[in-house]
């Protein structure tokens, strides 16, 4: 599913960020990516996003080559990808409902089949109840689980988040994380960009660790040995 291979990222020719990164992760597997601050995990994911260009070496998502998609191109093939952020960046001027639409509706999928897949996503979170609210009156857990309907709305074979239980308390932390095991367990490739090696080391999934620009790769109950 993903493949990198000698990859190596500087910004503006200075020093490497990421220094030849070699990993695989297959399809349907689970992955934390977890290192210091400023270690490079967000770049990787920008590299897998397309939001920045590796200075060396291919990255290969879902069979196809990065390095060959063209700019115009980009948006087509961030639509095989759900992305989850750590700050959610929901839309606070419409419904729950419309939000989760929004990928959607990019697609021009039609309005019967928006409102089944929509319904289908926020049930899967646990917040079919809540589609009319706005996501202001949403607790902090609840408006990240709004964030991942949104991100499997389309049914991306791959989901990327970033740091997604960075603002909440252990509990809806290990809920969140959940979401993302059952996610998995229909298919669905996970990598996830943590620093709570708390959590991490109670799940067990394959664990890449970036350290001074190096990847290495292990297991996340291993983390805290
Ligand atoms: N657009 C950019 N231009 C220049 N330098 C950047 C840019 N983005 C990131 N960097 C630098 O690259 C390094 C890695 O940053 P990155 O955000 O990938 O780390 P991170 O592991 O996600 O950190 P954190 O856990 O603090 O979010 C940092 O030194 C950062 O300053």
């Amino acid at each position: 599913m993903i493949e990198f291979d000698r990859v190596g990222k500087s910004y503006d020719g200075r020093e490497e960020v990421l220094s030849d990164i070699h990993f695989r992760l297959a399809r349907g597997e689970m992955a934390f990516l977890t290192g210091h601050s400023g270690a490079g995990k967000s770049t990787l994911l920008k590299l897998m996003m397309l939001m920045e260009r590796p200075s060396r070496g291919n990255i290969i998502v879902g069979g196809q080559h990065l390095g060959k998609i063209l700019q115009r191109q980009i948006p087509y093939y961030r639509r095989h990808i759900g992305v989850v952020f750590q700050n959610h960046q929901l839309l606070f001027d419409r419904t729950v409902f419309a939000n989760v639409a929004l990928p959607l509706e990019v697609t021009g999928t039609p309005v019967k089949e928006v409102a089944r897949r929509v319904r289908a996503a926020l049930d899967k979170v646990g917040l079919l109840k809540k589609e009319k609210l706005n996501p202001m009156q949403l607790s902090g857990g609840e408006q990240q689980r709004i964030g991942i309907a949104r991100a499997v709305v389309n049914k991306p074979p791959l989901l990327l988040a970033d740091e997604p239980t960075g603002n909440l308390d252990p509990e809806l932390s290990a809920d969140i994380m959940h979401l993302f095991e059952q996610f998995n367990q229909v298919g669905v490739t996970v990598l996830i960009a943590s620093h709570d090696l708390a959590l991490i080391s109670h799940l067990r999934h394959k664990l890449l660790t970036l350290r001074d620009g190096r990847l290495m790769v292990g297991q996340s109950t291993e983390v805290l040995a």
